[in-house]
């Protein structure tokens, strides 16, 4: 097999939220996490309870670590030779202290990062961003030169579409072992994702689709893509919601849904974790405990599907997308590709402007892209 390069790039960096690894863990991450943030104490203790109740130690390294295992196989199957490191943002290990020595002792200079977030806004890309400038920053303080380079926002791409797709046939299939037949009087598929502050997801739309609309399109495309057999209503609804209960986020959270769905007939729920790339603490916590509790108190049907993981599509999807970075930034012609939900959302380069996640604040300095043209 012919060898491939990824040049101008020397190492690619799967790059991550992080979590805690035991209990004494617990409190030091949170407050990495939520360090300017304004988050209040009570939210904090609340939410390391979760973690406690899982022995202090977040589910999403092992993820990661199993992530970073399929991605390296893919890369080798593909023979791309090109280093893949893992690197996180709140928890060991810490992406600048991973580039730090893989710079030092191999002279890597070019870094491309896979980010474990498929979707725009402040939180959910631009804080990936930001932390990379960090790490280069902190680096050039020490006399070393690095560049960060990123994939694009990947909710429109057909791997991890496909994928999603594949959680929302798997899941149905499993919810209709529960359930028996599907009823759509009866049955719902919930779409969850993270919730963030409307004027987070407001400073979203500015430059790009939207968090809430780019998670829109991907339901509407999974949607078109079920058989008939397998028809459902799906709506988005939200989970996780933080910051001070005067601040308004996104709704509705799942829960309320849920409760008001059961006044309304539904007896039976797919939860789909569509905000999430793996099963880390928000799912295991937010929803396969809380969000089931909730179930189980209204005597409804649940079942949560799997979250894409390692999935071969979204493993594929992943080099494909690194792949295509690559290609573009050597000025290559490339024909991204995108599903279709209804809304023919553009793909994003990844070259999104350093401000474009904030909006208004920056407008002079960004360009004025609307929905039709390219977004990050
Ligand atoms: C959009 C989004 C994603 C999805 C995209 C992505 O994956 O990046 C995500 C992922 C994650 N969030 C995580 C953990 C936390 N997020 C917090 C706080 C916050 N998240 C926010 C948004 C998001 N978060 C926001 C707007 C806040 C408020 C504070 C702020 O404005 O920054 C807090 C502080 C406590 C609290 O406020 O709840 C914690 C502990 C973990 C690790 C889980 C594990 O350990 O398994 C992961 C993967
Ligand atoms: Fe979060």
């Amino acid at each position: 097999m012919e060898n491939i390069d990824l040049q101008p790039f020397d190492a690619v960096v799967l790059m991550s939220f992080g979590g805690p690894e035991k209990p004494e863990d617990v409190l030091p991450f949170l407050q990495n996490v939520t360090r300017g943030r304004g988050i209040p104490d009570e939210r904090l203790e609340e939410v390391g309870e979760h973690y406690y109740l899982f022995g202090g130690k977040s589910p999403i390294n092992e993820q990661n670590q199993a992530l970073l295992q399929a991605l390296k196989s893919e890369f080798s199957s593909r023979g791309i030779l090109t280093p893949l490191l893992w690197g996180n943002r709140n928890w060991n290990l810490y992406l600048t202290d991973v580039i730090r020595e893989h710079a030092s002792n191999t002279g890597a200079r070019n870094f491309l990062a896979i980010d474990t977030s498929a979707y725009s806004s402040y939180s959910s890309c631009r804080q990936y961003r930001e932390d990379f400038a960090e790490t280069v920053d902190t680096l050039d303080s020490e006399g070393l030169r690095i560049t960060f380079e990123k994939i694009r926002q990947y909710y429109n791409h057909p791997g991890f579409a496909e994928a999603e797709l594949k959680c929302v046939r798997d899941g149905l299939a499993g919810f209709k072992e529960i359930v028996g037949e599907l009823d759509p009087a009866r049955h719902k598929i919930l779409f969850v994702t993270h919730s963030i502050p409307s004027t987070m997801q407001a400073t979203s739309e500015r430059y790009t689709p939207g968090y809430q609309a780019q998670h829109e399109e991907l339901i509407r495309w999974i949607g078109q893509e079920l058989d008939g057999g397998e028809k459902l209503d799906a709506e988005l609804v939200f989970c996780s919601r933080s910051g001070s209960p005067h601040t308004p986020w996104l709704e509705p959270d799942i829960n309320d849904r849920m409760r008001e769905l059961s006044d309304e007939g539904i007896d039976g729920v797919l939860v789909v974790p569509i905000g999430f790339v793996s099963d880390h603490m928000e799912v295991k916590f937010d929803l396969d405990t809380e969000a089931a509790q909730t179930a189980q108190e209204l005597g409804m049907s649940f079942l949560r599907a799997d979250s894409v993981g390692t999935s071969a599509p979204f493993v594929r999807g992943l080099v494909d997308l690194v792949v295509e970075r690559v290609a573009q930034v050597r000025g290559e012609q490339v024909d991204p590709a995108v599903i279709n939900g209804g809304m023919a959302l553009s793909p994003g380069s990844g070259a999104c402007s350093l401000t474009c996640c904030e909006g208004a604040k920056w407008k002079n300095t960004v360009p004025n892209w609307s929905r039709s043209v390219p977004q990050g």
